[in-house]
């Protein structure tokens, strides 16, 4: 290959891989004007699974808006990051969270005493709009602090020891108030539960409690194998800590089956899905008739008589686009390690490896991408197997699976069951939950939510609308399936893939549609959650919300060092197992920001996600902005809907959001906002150093908010007990 064959080759591939990145930034749903007013967003349709009928009450889901990619690509240079392995935290032996917390034999139950705490509405609270979750929370005016952030470089300008000597820290606080009383007195006063989220404790257990270096996870995580026995930084670990021992801890804090035990630790039980505790209990799958689930429930006796449609889901039959895997082996692993001696400094990133073959004329610059040639030649694979299909379609109205599949490949049936539910609605076909039963041959470790009968699965339905959507549709699916799969199958020099990105595992092609398959999440998404405590007039206790912030971060974080911004994190894409392992799905409207053979990050345009939780820079015109930067703007307003049960405000937008604007104002006068100043806490430190970063995070000039690796270095986060161990914690 002579030198100008190989900057030929070089120059196609980058514009593939561009083009690739580009491209599915407008898909999936049309681009929103500007000018687009808060009120006119559109809805997505509600559950309509019959596990999850339509709640009325819901607040809609939000639809997602695309962006468009920088073509010049201007240069904002990757910030050095460098990749950490996360736990191993695959949910191998999860089980449906049942009883076995509240039944642990040493385990006392938390008797939490009642403690009447006065609530002042606070007249014109931010969020009173129709798109709460709930209603407005009491707000209660108290001393306020300065502070000032430099966001730009991450650091706080006032020390955080400085913020925690403010008044917050204060343990006469008049948001919580201590419980004075002994250990028999919390027992006692169990049915006397709180109804405000957060709860009247016993002071200094709680301090204690909310204090503990560590972060550790469930007992019974701990003992099924989830977590590996490991020692901490400090050279602590776990099994010489009371509660892996098998001490009899107590429980400080119960709420909605939230508990915290008084060496620090936390169990979550999130309410896992009727499918799923109905299945557990039954002894055999039910019997699945195809199309079964299409079908309209008009009676027992009616309903055999209903013929298979050619529009309903043929999934069973359905056949795997992936290729073998011996045909999918290319040299990315073997260039990345070629090229680790540049990582380290040790060589000359430009020129040519010793080892590389002439035929390798993309040089890896950047061996932690997730988009390398791997991807690239399943990109091609993958498309041109849509494309054959989708002409196909266009004639026939059907698609034809065989023609295209490997023989070999088992159907779906054979390898993911069949159809027992309904879980979601997606822009382009519903999200079933599939069930197959479990054989010998299964072996553990699992990458996906089972029992000891079934291994479940997610099937999103990817159906073709219309003849002139078909480019398009093309390169989302081809999008959602490669990012989503090659974040979650990532072992590159034997790592696991992230404990908080969603596997995402097959796509598939049936007679009308492609089917993605992916992990099945069994306690749904963080909107439901949401949804369910504004019901019960609840709302998510302010450690279980710090926990799930958490995981937030690193599963982003991940996503980032891998070259990834997810573009559309919102409640409705953070899945979740009982035990509360948070997921992040729906790599549909994720952008490339850097591949395998770039050393920059890529910057975009325009509006992308859900108009609630976009950052302010979306809404200007013409503005290139950093992706990863949106993404820490969403996490922070996922955050504050879990804390608050609802939005700041509709828009981030000064024309079009009063609520927006007045956070603007506030805070260019005072440098203060009086909700994060007025947020609660149960522990005054985690109070104090949550606001600064509240501030690192909502600073609308992008330059001057903080990455999500930063945030995850500050006080507030390195803090916070969490359901996994990261290695950065
Ligand atoms: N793996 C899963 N496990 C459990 N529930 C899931 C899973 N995947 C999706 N869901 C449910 O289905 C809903 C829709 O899924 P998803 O967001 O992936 O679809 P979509 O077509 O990308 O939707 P959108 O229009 O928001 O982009 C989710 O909000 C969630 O409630």
């Amino acid at each position: 290959m002579t030198a100008q064959d190989g900057r030929e080759h070089q120059g196609l591939a980058d514009r593939r891989a561009r083009s690739f990145s580009e491209s599915f930034k407008c898909l999936f749903k049309p681009s929103r004007s500007r000018g687009a007013s808060p009120s006119n967003v559109t809805r997505l349709p509600y559950r309509s699974s019959s596990s999850s009928p339509k709640r009325n009450s819901e607040p809609p889901r939000r639809s997602t808006i695309s962006a468009q990619l920088d073509p010049k690509a201007p240069s904002v240079w990757q910030h050095t990051y460098t990749l950490r392995r996360c736990s191993p935290g695959m949910p191998k032996l999860f089980k449906h969270a049942g009883s076995e917390a509240s039944n642990s034999p040493t385990r006392r139950r938390s008797r939490s005493n009642k403690k009447e705490e006065a609530k002042n509405e606070s007249p014109g609270s931010f969020g009173s709009t129709s798109n709460d979750f709930r209603g407005t929370q009491g707000l209660r005016s108290r001393s306020s602090s300065n502070s000032s952030c430099d966001g730009s470089n991450g650091t706080t300008t006032s020390s955080e020891s400085h913020w925690a000597m403010d008044s917050l820290l204060d343990h006469s606080d008049n948001d919580v108030i201590p419980y004075r009383g002994s250990n028999k007195d919390v027992l006692n006063a169990r049915d006397k539960v709180p109804d405000d989220f957060i709860d009247s404790y016993e002071e200094d257990a709680l301090h204690r409690a909310t204090s503990y270096p560590i972060s550790l996870p469930p007992k019974q995580l701990y003992h099924e194998g989830l977590y590996t026995i490991r020692s901490h930084t400090d050279g602590e670990s776990l099994k010489s800590l009371p509660r892996f021992a098998g001490a009899d801890l107590t429980c400080i804090i119960e709420q909605d089956g939230f508990k915290v035990y008084e060496d620090g630790s936390h169990e979550h039980n999130v309410k896992v899905m009727e499918i799923v505790t109905k299945l557990e209990k039954s002894e055999s799958l039910p019997v699945h008739r195809q199309g079964s689930l299409s079908k309209p429930k008009l009676g027992i006796a009616l309903s055999g008589l209903f013929k298979h449609h050619k529009d309903e889901c043929d999934i069973e039959n359905a056949l795997s686009l992936l290729p073998n895997e011996n045909g999918s082996e290319t040299n990315h692993k073997k260039q990345a390690t070629d090229q680790s001696c540049d990582k380290n400094g040790k060589g000359d990133s430009n020129s040519i490896p010793p080892t590389q073959n002439k035929k390798d004329y993309l040089k890896i610059v950047n061996p932690d991408a997730s988009l390398g040639d791997d991807e690239l030649k399943l990109i091609n694979s993958l498309s041109s197997k849509i494309h054959t299909s989708l002409q196909h379609y266009l004639h026939e109205k059907n698609l034809k699976p065989a023609a295209c599949a490997r023989e070999e490949a088992p159907t779906f049936q054979e390898s993911y069951g069949h159809p027992v539910g309904t879980v979601g609605a997606g822009a382009y076909g519903e999200v079933k939950v599939c069930a197959r039963s479990r054989t010998d041959s299964d072996i553990p470790p699992f990458q996906t939510y089972h029992d000891d009968k079934f291994i479940y699965y997610a099937v999103k339905e990817l159906k073709p609308k219309t003849n002139n959507d078909l480019e398009r549709f093309c390169t989302k699916i081809t999008s959602e399936f490669i990012i989503g799969h090659s974040l979650s199958h990532y072992h590159k020099n034997g790592q696991k893939p992230a404990p908080n990105i969603l596997s995402v595992f097959d796509i598939l092609e049936s007679s009308s549609s492609f089917i993605e398959v992916m992990e099945f999440c069994p306690a749904g998404d963080l909107y439901g959650m949401l949804v369910d405590k504004s019901k019960s007039k609840g709302r998510l206790h302010p450690l279980e919300a710090d926990c799930f912030m958490k995981q937030l971060l690193h599963g982003v974080k991940f996503m980032h060092d891998h070259g990834i911004a997810h573009c559309d994190l919102k409640p409705e894409n953070i899945l979740f197992y009982p035990h509360g392992l948070l997921k992040i799905c729906d790599f549909g409207t994720s952008s490339v920001f850097q591949t395998a053979w770039e050393r920059r990050v890529h910057t975009q345009k325009g509006t992308i996600g859900s108009e609630p939780y976009m950052a302010p820079e979306e809404f200007v015109n013409g503005e290139y902005y950093d992706p990863r930067l949106i993404d820490c703007w969403s996490c922070g307003v996922v955050y504050v809907s879990m804390v608050l049960g609802h939005h700041l405000w509709k828009v981030a937008s000064r024309e079009k959001d009063i609520s927006f604007d007045t956070f603007c104002k506030e805070m260019t006068r005072t440098k203060e906002f009086k909700v994060f100043e007025e947020l609660k806490h149960v522990n005054s430190e985690l109070a104090a150093t949550r606001k600064i970063a509240l501030y690192c995070i909502f600073q609308w000039e992008p330059k001057k908010r903080i990455s999500i690796d930063k945030l995850l270095g500050m006080q507030w986060m390195k803090h916070t007990n969490c359901c996994l161990i990261y290695e950065s914690s």
